[in-house]
């Protein structure tokens, strides 16, 4: 036992005595998130075997997965353009399908999504949606709470035997009869989990993820959601096939270990990097036993354009809003997508509108559910076999718009095929998007992008900002793409004043913003929040010489606590 000392009340005396608490780690293992009495029922020492397992046997694979990332990166910047690897192209040009899909998620045309809070997992399970992807990655802010709650929250979900009082309403949540199907998304490749150690190292944090959640769960998924499949995940950001394959070996491990059969955990793939677009039957191949589809993750799609093309001062994009959809590249990136997985007889998954429900104006509500409706229609019609919903509240009118055009099918796999979207080339795939650039641009990058990273700091990692969902997606475009025009001082074009961005025109914008921030959230909840910190991470990260490869990463260190406090930092 690795231990440290702390005050305990003796109840018969009320005096103070010191004892020794602390988990119970294997060898190698050392936890340095707080100790609570709940968290170490999820950090047991066979657990933590599991997941030090996982890391030790996959550890060089995922360093030299993340060396390539930055081979790559050094190509791009050099000028090179991502695209079709000539090397897999009988990957790409075979007969080959993935695994039949698991009869429990055949049907899969609402999800809603939401990060691992007690409340909004029980909300999520019971909110009529078919899916719920529990959230450790855009969603939430991984501070050692959160995760430890988290794996509490999803532990009770699936024993099914979770519960919220929440006294303020007098109001006690509990599970529906019939709840949403639970898909869990574990953090990225490239992030740490700095309050575990394995052999003197930061633990690989999706590895922390998926080995915690799948040790405690995968026998009572099994039995009670999954029909004899899982459990089911979704799996954030990956860049090339190869991390589609560590993937593999370590649901293929997981499996072994516990004697289930080969192929029962199976994962929904989000292509949301430019250069997985140019790998998506190389990822679904490496899964092939595995897989249950891609996902559209436009949010990060659009973040990971700006930042594959970060030294290519031709690919200046637009105002964020104008990034939608309708984009030629992001078109072709859903119907490629939706070739691709249908071909392979799995589902192709739309994205996220970021439209939320307004409840203080029916008429503004209106138009935000329209314009939710409207992008629905384009997914069902393209043949997406399902999409996202952001809140609860959305739910209905996208079951209504998917539900009129597939019917009763289950999903769209065998039915639409779109083989014209064969002759998509890397040219659409990359096709700069079109309009504008703008002061009101700018500005509202800059308004968002510092309220994100201060909620963000305090244990929230998804919020409404003006009305739209705003998550650590969507806050990096907001960042990435203010370096890019403040790097090449771009004209703001679409207001007919010929303003150029430079450092001094940002720290002016940065200096407003902040006051109008003030002045929107009030003076207490200012001085209270983490409003001035958050504004010196994201203008440092905006004004960068060499762009920060993630926001999260680096305003990470902000929020590790190690204990007893004061030990190391990252
Ligand atoms: C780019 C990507 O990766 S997208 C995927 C990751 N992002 C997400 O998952 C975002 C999920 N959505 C959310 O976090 C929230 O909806 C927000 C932050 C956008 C808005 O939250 P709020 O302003 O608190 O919503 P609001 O006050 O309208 O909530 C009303 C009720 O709906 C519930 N609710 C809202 N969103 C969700 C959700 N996604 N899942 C479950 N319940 C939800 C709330 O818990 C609340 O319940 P209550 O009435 O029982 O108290
Ligand atoms: O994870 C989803 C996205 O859009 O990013
Ligand atoms: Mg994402």
């Amino acid at each position: 036992m690795v231990g440290f000392e702390t005050f305990l009340e003796t109840p018969s005396k009320g005096r103070k005595t010191a004892v020794v608490v602390g988990y119970d780690v294997p060898e190698g293992v050392d936890v340095r998130g707080r100790y609570d009495a709940e968290f170490a029922k999820i950090l047991s020492k066979d657990a933590l075997l599991f997941v030090a397992g996982l890391q030790r046997e996959f550890r060089n694979h995922i360093k030299y997965a993340m060396e390539c990332r930055k081979d790559a990166k050094m190509r791009y910047n050099n000028g090179a353009l991502p695209g079709f690897d000539p090397a897999t192209a009988h990957v790409r040009d075979g007969d080959w399908l993935c695994a039949a899909v698991p009869p429990p998620v055949a049907d899969r045309r609402v999800e809603i999504t939401g990060p691992v809070e007690r409340k909004m997992i029980i909300n999520a399970l019971n909110s009529g949606a078919k899916v719920f992807m529990a959230d450790f990655e855009d969603s939430l802010a991984p501070n050692w709470e959160n995760l430890m709650r988290g794996h509490a929250n999803l532990r009770d979900a699936v024993n099914g035997n979770i519960s919220f009082n929440d006294k303020a309403r007098n109001r006690v949540y509990k599970l529906n009869e019939q709840t949403a199907k639970l898909f869990v998304r574990p953090r990225g490749w490239h992030l740490p989990e700095a309050h575990i150690f394995i052999d003197g190292e930061p633990a690989t944090a999706c590895l922390v993820d998926f080995g915690l959640y799948f040790f405690h769960n995968w026998s009572a998924f099994r039995r009670t959601q999954g029909q004899g499949f899982g459990p089911f995940f979704y799996l954030p950001k990956m860049e090339h096939s190869r991390e589609a394959r560590i993937w593999n070996m370590v649901f293929e491990r997981a499996e072994k270990m516990m004697g289930i059969e080969n192929g029962s955990i199976r994962a929904t793939v989000l292509i949301e990097t430019l250069p997985a677009v140019f790998q998506m039957d190389e990822i679904l191949y490496e899964l092939r036993d595995h897989s249950i589809g891609l996902n559209c993750g436009r949010w990060d799609y659009i973040f990971s354009y700006i930042k594959t093309f970060q030294s290519h001062p031709d690919r200046l994009l637009p105002d964020r809003v104008q990034v939608g959809m309708s984009q030629h590249f992001m078109r072709s990136y859903s119907d490629l997508l939706i070739r691709t997985c249908h071909r392979r007889g799995v589902h192709a998954m739309g994205g996220m509108a970021a439209q939320i429900p307004i409840r203080d104006d029916p008429k503004a509500n209106e138009a935000a559910l329209e314009l939710v409706k409207r992008d629905k229609l384009r997914e069902v019609r393209a043949g997406h076999d399902g999409t996202w919903a952001a809140h609860p509240g959305l739910i209905p009118a996208i079951d209504e718009v998917f539900t009129a055009t597939m019917g009763s099918k289950p999903n769209q796999i065998q039915t639409v095929k779109r083989d014209e979207a064969a002759s998509l080339t890397e040219e659409d795939l990359l096709q700069t998007p079109r309009g504008h650039r703008t002061m009101d641009g700018l500005r509202l990058n800059t308004r968002v992008g510092i309220q994100y990273v201060a909620a963000w700091l305090t244990g929230t990692g998804s919020v409404p900002l003006y009305n739209l969902m705003e998550d650590a997606a969507t806050a990096e475009i907001s960042r990435v793409q203010n370096w890019q025009w403040l790097r090449y001082g771009v004209e703001l074009n679409g207001d007919g004043l010929g303003v150029r961005v430079t450092r001094e025109l940002f720290g002016r914008v940065v200096e407003e913003e902040m006051g109008r921030i003030e002045r929107e959230v009030g003076k207490e909840k200012f001085n209270k929040g983490m409003y001035r910190e958050a504004c010196k991470i994201f203008t440092r990260q905006c004004t960068a010489d060499v762009l920060d490869d993630f926001l999260t990463l680096d305003a990470y260190n902000n929020i590790v606590v190690h204990h007893p406090i004061g030990s190391s930092r990252l």
